[in-house]
């Protein structure tokens, strides 16, 4: 088959290098030319781990190619949608991009052609995006909606190999197509209605977002009490009803999409009169657990006005370069406003994060030790392997203090003993060692 991707980003990219490798010949298409300069020389514009070696070869193989033109959707049997869908002021899904993506198309696309939306979108946008093409063109287009459900940091492997491929369509000539389209990759395909479709990418977040938060509390409850978050989460995943993942306590969701999708749910439930009090209290409780390596480095430091920290950890979590929602844009504005000079390390976020946020009291470190010299506190953000696989010994022999602030329960209680840290994770009150008061 034909495949031209509108929106060459993380997902974008990624479900080319997937349907090129199945044997299709796939077009990437961006509005970025910039970006479309990039990957046309090889070289890819997110980091996430195989994407290069993948995109070298089909490129070579004449498999996988990038274009600013939407003029290309004129080859296309299918055109999959893979444009972003940012959050509004409003909390609401931004569809500006969207529309003028599938508006900008419209007069290309082939009678025969299918128009696969897999941005992930507000309940009765599939309906919409058939309007908008009907305004443009005249005539009635097969759309279906099949979210994506990849994470960021393992897109490749989630792409082959995913969980369930969900395929919304009200034509079944079209779900017949995109099921063939996806067969390869699993048999687990469910099929639904437009409407059904779109509301399951939104529950599916939703509920891992309401996890998170749900153990993110137990820890701060387990804080109060003296009982060991991580034991507690590892008990009840036993219960095969329950399950472990999405149950490690921590400094709370970031990223590109639970923030924004649980915003846009809560959005799309009131649009319809409909007051989802649980998933308020989910984002509350996300908002509130970043603040805790504040409170944490309160505890330990005292008032932070002229002290140094090091943050370790920009990406909203290992394996990506994304800094979208992610913690550390919340945490170092304020340990900034508070007097503290910041080193920060992350090894793939330095750039986006600096796009973001720029400060002169914030230095940029390569190495975690090297951003870890003369600093009060160490606070881990993220949990790359570079920062967790630290020889903690060495770690206290270059900070002026020896404060760790672990926000992601990243380290085994008798390695940081040993190397005498001074020590406060999360949901886990045995660990936490509290440094001394000192006058000065
Ligand atoms: N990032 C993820 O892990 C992930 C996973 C599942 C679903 N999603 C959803 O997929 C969608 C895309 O997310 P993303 O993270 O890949 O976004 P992204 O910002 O990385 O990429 C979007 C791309 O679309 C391009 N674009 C925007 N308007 C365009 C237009 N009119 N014509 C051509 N290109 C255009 C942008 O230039 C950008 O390169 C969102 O709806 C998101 O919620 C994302
Ligand atoms: O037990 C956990 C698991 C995750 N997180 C945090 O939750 C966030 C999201 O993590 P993850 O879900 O692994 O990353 P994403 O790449 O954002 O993927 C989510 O969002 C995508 C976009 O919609 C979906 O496609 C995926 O299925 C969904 O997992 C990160 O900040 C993690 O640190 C925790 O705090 N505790």
């Amino acid at each position: 088959m034909n495949i031209v991707i509108i929106g060459a980003g993380y997902v974008g990219l990624v479900t080319g290098v997937c349907f090129a490798e199945l044997g299709h010949r796939v077009v990437c298409v961006d509005r970025d030319e910039d970006k479309i300069g990039l990957l046309s020389a090889g070289r890819p514009t997110i980091y996430e781990p195989g994407l290069e070696e993948h995109m070298i070869r089909l490129m070579s193989e004449e498999r996988l190619s990038f274009s600013a033109s939407v003029v290309d959707t004129a080859l296309a049997d299918v055109v999959v949608v893979a444009v972003g869908t940012p959050q509004r002021m409003d909390g609401a899904s931004d569809l500006t991009d969207l529309e003028s993506a599938v508006r900008s198309f419209a007069r290309f696309l082939r009678e025969d052609a299918i128009v696969m939306i897999k941005s992930t979108v507000p309940v009765g946008t599939n309906e919409r995006v058939r309007e908008w093409i009907k305004e443009e063109t005249g005539r009635n287009a097969d759309t279906v909606s099949v979210p994506e459900f990849m994470r960021e940091g393992s897109a490749l492997q989630d792409s082959f190999h995913p969980d369930r491929i969900v395929i919304g369509s009200d034509s079944e000539q079209a779900a017949a197509r995109a099921a063939d389209l996806h067969a390869p990759l699993t048999s687990n395909i469910l099929h639904t209605d437009l409407r059904t479709a779109e509301m399951i990418k939104y529950a599916s977040n939703a509920f891992l977002a309401t996890k998170i938060s749900f153990i993110n509390e137990m820890a701060n409850l387990c804080d109060k009490v003296g009982a060991d978050v991580q034991v507690v989460a590892a008990g009840m995943g036993m219960d095969p009803r329950i399950g472990n993942a999405f149950l490690k306590a921590g400094i709370g969701y970031g990223g590109s999409c639970f923030p924004k999708d649980t915003h846009a749910l809560l959005q799309i439930a009131g649009h319809v009169d409909y007051d989802f009090k649980l998933l308020k209290a989910v984002i509350e409780v996300n908002q509130t657990q970043r603040k805790r390596v504040l409170v944490a480095l309160g505890e330990q430091l005292g008032a932070l006005e002229g002290l140094t920290i090091a943050v370790w950890g920009a990406s909203f979590k290992p394996g990506t370069d994304d800094v979208r929602s992610a913690p550390s844009l919340d945490i170092v504005p304020e340990l900034v406003s508070s007097g503290a000079a910041v080193r920060m390390c992350d090894p793939a976020a330095e750039l986006g994060f600096r796009r973001a946020y720029e400060h002169p009291q914030v230095t940029w470190h390569k190495e975690p030790l090297s951003a870890a010299e003369g600093a009060h506190a160490v606070c881990l953000l993220t949990e790359w392997p570079v920062f967790t696989e630290v020889d903690l010994t060495l770690l206290r022999s270059v900070m002026a203090a020896p404060v760790l602030i672990d926000g992601r329960n990243a380290y085994q209680g008798e390695a940081v003993k040993e190397a005498g840290l001074y020590y406060t994770a999360v949901g886990r009150p045995v660990l936490r060692q509290l440094r001394p008061f000192s006058p000065d």
